[in-house]
């Protein structure tokens, strides 16, 4: 079974495009746990109470959402798992988590990254598409969608939070080599508000995964 996996800093569009795409693909999206994470909250208002604990509540959901989206073809992930480890170990540079919580999770994740269903048959996702936007790009998102406890007006130190992880996404971005990639520009790219640049980002994505399963969709 094929999958395919949005990657991207918090506010990139990687919600708006999941669905964009499986409904492209007439496939469904699997959403990262958020409204009904009774943990997330927790985390904005005691970062260092909660990193730990939302860390390994990510990982769990996102197993069983990796193992849901197998199920059928084309099936979207909104966000991958190869970016937790990205936004734990930032967390754990603030010194939100300490050293043993570090270790007994890099552990936990490699253990788990061997029994990911995709190893069954194959050990990636098809393809993983990274929205990359700017920092003043990124700001202006979350304030848009304006879940509370993401807004500077909550937590100013947040600002200097989404800087340090916008920047790493960079890093992260180029080094990931799990699957075919691809990345869209999202500063420049509006296809949430503009018709002709979603049907362009669509265009791009369906023409991206031809080329890695070398067939027609
Ligand atoms: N390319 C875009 N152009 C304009 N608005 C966008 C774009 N991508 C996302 N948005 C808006 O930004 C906010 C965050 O998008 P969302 O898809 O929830 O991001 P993510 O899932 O990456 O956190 C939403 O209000 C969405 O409508
Ligand atoms: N500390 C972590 N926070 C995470 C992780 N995965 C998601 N999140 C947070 C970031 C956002 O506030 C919210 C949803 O993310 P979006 O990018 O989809 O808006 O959840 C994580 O692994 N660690």
């Amino acid at each position: 079974m094929s999958v395919i996996v949005l990657a991207g800093t918090i506010g990139a569009g990687k919600s708006s495009l999941s669905e964009m795409i499986a409904n492209e693909l007439g496939s469904e999206v699997f959403y990262e746990e958020v409204d009904n994470n009774e943990i997330l909250p927790l985390f904005y208002a005691d970062p260092n109470k909660y990193a730990f604990l939302l860390q390994i509540y990510f990982l769990n959901k996102r197993f069983a959402s990796i193992k849901q989206a197998l199920a059928h073809d084309n099936n979207v992930l909104d966000r991958s798992i190869y970016e937790d480890s990205l936004l734990f170990h930032l967390n754990a540079d603030l010194g939100r988590a300490n050293d043993t919580e570090v270790k007994v999770y890099d552990e936990l994740l490699k253990n788990m990254m061997e029994e990911l269903p995709y190893a069954a048959h194959k050990k990636h996702p098809d393809l993983l598409v990274h929205i990359k936007v700017s920092f003043e790009t990124m700001l202006s998102r979350i304030e848009k969608r304006g879940r509370e406890f993401e807004q500077l007006s909550y937590d100013p130190s947040l600002y200097d939070y989404y800087k340090e992880l916008n920047k790493r996404y960079e890093a992260w971005y180029q080094n990931y080599d799990e699957s075919p990639k691809m990345e869209i520009d999202g500063d420049a790219l509006n296809f949430v508000e503009d018709e002709e640049a979603a049907k362009v980002v669509i265009q791009m994505v369906k023409d991206k995964l031809e080329e890695v399963r070398g067939e027609k969709l």
